[in-house]
């Protein structure tokens, strides 16, 4: 409990949720899977409900505390909701944390604890009273929603409260769909085929049990994320050019599907190695080059490419069941720099696109800002570009489930 409580302090304090996790994981890399995953587990509940449980907590205490007891609190209420029927169990852990934490606080933390629990009938009503504690999301971000998906904003905020499914991308140049759902199977593994190279498990499991993993026969990419790759369609003998390409997730996928002469570009240098160890372990190679793809006259040759992936950075508000901490880290404004930033990033690879030649625009958010918004722009500003229609739309704005994350893709060809 004290390991997810120092986890929800640091995104307290401003610090990416992720990121620090790799860090505890790999600094206890003797953790079974099981501490690890549960140690993930509710800390990742814990801010996707952190709205709730503070707005409870703020009934209970008089003064914030100390940012650790105030993690290890919300942690614990957490807890209390997904384990009722072991309350006062949970009430001693968190006491014990506080034991180890900060044991002048172990009273404090027994007594906030105790109270909330002779007044749990209350908390539905306080949560009720308080908009950013009934949706679980910051105002700003519960208005944005509404504003841009008035028909489905709930089911949208809804999702993004959940838990994510897992997908599987079969690499199918070492394996098919059909031998790895088979595979799955002798393994007590439930899933079914989704389209495309895309099993969905019935069940996330940890990356350790799962078979063909480490032989590259499949990785693991949200079913979303999986149709960019077809969707700009390469084809062998190709210039390709992946532009913001770390991990590496739709860089591989275009590698599986057709020889192609793949440029991987990467801003930052420590997750480009993660796009190497991808490749690698799939069998897969490309050029990859860390730098800024906004800044052309850096990397650029001077060669066309045919296809351009544009997987911007963004938001990232299609993912947010995935990152919880970006939801009470982002700040409204920050949508308008991300949209400039994204703006700039397409206008530069737009030069370097072959005429005929295609670009796939991707996010993986769900603000019209970013998305639609931002491809009428870039056809206002560059006469020579027109969309090729997706599925008979002129983009796909695809809104998160249970089978796939949120993700927005325009393709745009250059006039020939
Ligand atoms: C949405 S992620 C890409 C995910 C990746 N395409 C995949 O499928 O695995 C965006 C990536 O773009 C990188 N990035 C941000 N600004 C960039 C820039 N100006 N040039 C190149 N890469 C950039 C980020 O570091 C991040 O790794």
């Amino acid at each position: 409990m004290l390991r997810a409580a120092e986890l929800v302090a640091h995104v307290m304090e401003g610090g990416n949720l992720t990121d620090a996790f790799e860090r505890m994981a790999e600094a206890n890399a003797a953790w079974p899977d099981g501490t690890r995953g549960a140690v993930r587990d509710l800390a990742w509940s814990t801010l996707r409900d952190y709205g709730r449980g503070d707005a409870i907590l703020r009934q209970l205490l008089h003064s914030a505390p100390a940012v650790l007891i105030h993690g290890l609190l919300l942690v614990a209420l957490m807890r209390l909701v997904q384990r009722p029927e072991q309350a006062h169990t949970v009430v001693d852990q968190a006491v014990q944390a506080a034991a180890v934490a900060m044991p002048g606080l172990k009273g404090m933390v027994n007594g906030v604890l105790r109270n909330a629990l002779r007044q749990w009938a209350q908390w539905p009503a306080w949560v009720d009273a308080d908009d950013e504690a009934r949706h679980a999301y910051p105002r700003w971000w519960v208005e944005r929603v509404r504003k841009n998906h008035p028909k489905s904003w709930q089911a949208v905020l809804e999702a993004g409260n959940g838990r994510p499914p897992m997908a599987l991308r079969v690499n199918r140049r070492r394996a098919s769909v059909e031998a790895v759902l088979a595979e799955l199977e002798e393994a007590g593994i439930a899933a079914r085929a989704v389209g495309g190279d895309t099993l969905l498990l019935a069940h996330p499991l940890a990356l350790a049990r799962l078979p063909g993993y480490a032989e590259g026969r499949v990785s693991v990419q949200d079913a979303g994320a999986q149709r960019a790759a077809p969707l700009l369609a390469p084809r062998a003998g190709e210039r390709v050019l992946d532009a913001c390409a770390a991990p590496g997730g739709k860089t591989a996928h275009l590698l599986e599907l057709a020889d192609v002469e793949l440029l991987a570009l990467e801003l930052d240098p420590r997750r480009a190695q993660r796009i190497r160890r991808n490749l690698d372990r799939l069998g897969l190679d490309a050029r990859i080059q860390v730098a800024d793809c906004s800044d052309v006259g850096n990397w650029w040759d001077g060669r066309p490419f045919d296809r351009i992936l544009a997987d911007v950075p963004c938001s990232a508000s299609g993912v947010v069941r995935r990152h919880p901490d970006i939801k009470w880290l982002r700040r409204d404004e920050d949508i308008a720099a991300f949209a400039a930033q994204q703006a700039r990033i397409v206008d530069a690879l737009w030069q370097t696109l072959a005429p005929g030649g295609t670009m796939l625009y991707v996010t993986c958010s769900v603000f019209e800002q970013e998305n639609t918004a931002q491809v009428v722009r870039f056809l206002d500003r560059h006469a020579d570009a027109e969309p090729v229609p997706i599925e008979a739309s002129p983009d796909c704005p695809l809104l998160p489930d249970a089978e796939h994350d949120g993700f927005y893709f325009a393709c745009l060809r250059k006039k020939a």
